[in-house]
């Protein structure tokens, strides 16, 4: 069963959490993708970050959240198996890594790699999947010893009707969002040196 209490919760970190912190983030020329990490017991946010690619390049916005959150005092930090791993963007192979070995069972994501290749302009996640790993899109292992992953859009698409509907608009108005975020990054990537931009 899905739990809707937790998608729009999920919702409501991207829109007041992690979008406030990637507009900043794209205005000084870093890419859109934004990550956070919630406590599963009460869905209380631990933290939110952005890409960060203009500082170090392996900031992608898991990366730079998971190197925040280590950065913080152990006495505020949560268990990462008592941890929710939340991702605007499906995660690139780095960032999937990264998450193993941070010891997480889960991720939701918002945004496939096929929409970060088509909406979003960002074609190295899949590409990097195949040209490294051999990997066709959907190729890797969504569900495995270490975790599960969730897209949050296939989460709602198998719900019903009214609620189906609500959260379809909620995500419509994000992408909408986000679609601006893009318009800008784009406008902005010929003055960054980022290896991959
Ligand atoms: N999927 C991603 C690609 C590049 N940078 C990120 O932060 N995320």
């Amino acid at each position: 069963m899905t739990d809707i209490s937790l998608i729009d919760r999920l919702l409501d970190v991207i829109e007041h959490d992690i979008v406030p912190k990637t507009a900043e983030g794209v205005a000084h020329g870093n890419k859109l993708f934004g990550a956070a990490i919630l406590r599963k017991d009460n869905h209380s946010l631990v933290l939110a970050e952005t890409n960060n690619e203009m500082e170090n390049p392996l900031w992608h916005g898991e990366v730079h959240c998971l190197m925040r959150f280590y950065e913080m005092p152990r006495a505020e930090r949560v268990d990462t198996k008592d941890a929710i791993f939340l991702a605007t963007h499906e995660p690139c192979s780095l960032c999937l890594s990264a998450i193993t070995w941070a010891g997480f069972d889960n991720f939701y994501y918002l945004f496939s790699h096929e929409d970060s290749r088509d909406s979003f302009a960002i074609p190295h996640d899949l590409k990097i999947l195949k040209e490294v790993f051999t990997l066709d899109p959907g190729g890797y292992n969504a569900e495995n010893a270490y975790w599960k992953s969730f897209s949050i859009r296939r989460l709602v698409r198998a719900l019903a009707g009214a609620e189906r509907q609500r959260l379809e608009e909620r995500i419509g108005k994000i992408s909408a969002r986000y679609d601006e975020l893009s318009g800008d990054y784009q406008a902005s990537k010929a003055e960054n040196d980022i290896p991959l931009n």
